[in-house]
């Protein structure tokens, strides 16, 4: 399968600092790829890379031709207290067609909050209004950073799982980045944990085994995890993928679309 976004051994530099190096990964149709890591570990200047708004230093990132890109920022990218409608907010900066204003709305399960103000929204509501801002361009990938920032544990499940409802109905690749490691990692096909650097990829199984990955986040799992569990029936404590392929480095780009959808259960 051809990849919507290879990224090869890529340095990134903010300020002139090396953030990320020897970065390398593939971005498939249809799968979700989560992006963890502690803070400042390079999560929001990766996806920043993938949409082309930080340039690599050194390496390389090829996007499919004439890629739809979807992306949902870390912030709304204006003052939530303005008076506006949903409406009106998917209207910029480019107007858009009713049709396409439903369309999209009805994908992220708000279509209820059309002709709400944005400033009365709850968080959870806001964050699915700016999935539905990101959905308009119809994306080929939907990249979104930290989504579910605010939302309480059983609203960050149900996130998840609009998300990958979106990725089943538009067949999209899926780049998330987030803090909820637990919850968001089984909604995963894939798992990358950054620190300066891959320091461990795989299946979320994989990544949750890995000696680095419970050296960065110790090896608890969180109630988010258990919740999510319990909404997803097939995935089972335990099962034993091992730990060899859970070093990033020097891989072949493995996917498994077989896994697709669901929590890998092994
Ligand atoms: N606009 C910027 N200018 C200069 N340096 C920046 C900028 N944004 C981020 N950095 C630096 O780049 C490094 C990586 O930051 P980045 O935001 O990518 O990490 P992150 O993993 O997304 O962090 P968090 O989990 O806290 O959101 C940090 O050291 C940060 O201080």
């Amino acid at each position: 399968m051809t990849a919507l976004i290879e990224v090869s051994n890529i340095t990134l530099k903010r300020d002139g600092q090396v953030v990320l190096s020897g970065v390398s990964a593939g971005f498939e149709p249809g799968e979700i790829t989560t992006i963890v890591g502690p803070n400042g570990s390079g999560k929001t200047s990766l996806l920043k890379a993938l949409i082309g708004e930080l340039p690599p230093s050194a390496g390389s990132i090829t996007r499919l031709r004439g890629l739809r890109i979807g992306y949902v920022p870390q912030k709304l990218p204006l003052d939530p207290t303005l008076p506006m409608t949903v409406a009106r907010f998917l209207s910029l900066p480019r107007r858009v067609s009713a049709d396409a204003r439903a369309r999209a709305l009805s994908y992220a399960e708000v279509a209820a909050l059309e002709h709400r103000q944005l400033a009365d929204l709850s968080g959870g509501q806001l964050q699915r209004v700016l999935l539905a801002r990101a959905l308009l361009a119809e994306p080929q990938i939907l990249l979104l950073d930290e989504p579910t920032q605010g939302l309480d544990q059983p609203g960050q499940a149900a996130f998840y799982k609009q998300i990958e409802h979106v990725r089943d109905s538009l067949g999209c690749g899926v780049v998330m980045v987030s803090h909820e490691l637990h919850v968001v990692m089984s909604a995963s096909d894939k798992v990358i944990c950054l620190n300066g650097h891959i320091c461990c990829e795989g299946t979320p199984e994989v990544v949750r085994n890995s000696a680095e990955y419970r050296a960065l986040f110790g090896p608890g799992t969180g109630g988010a995890l258990a919740l999510y569990r319990h909404e997803h029936d097939h995935v089972h404590d335990g099962d034993h993928h091992g730990h060899d392929h859970a070093h990033g480095h020097g891989h072949d780009h493995e996917h498994t679309p077989d896994h697709r959808g669901r929590s890998h259960a092994g």
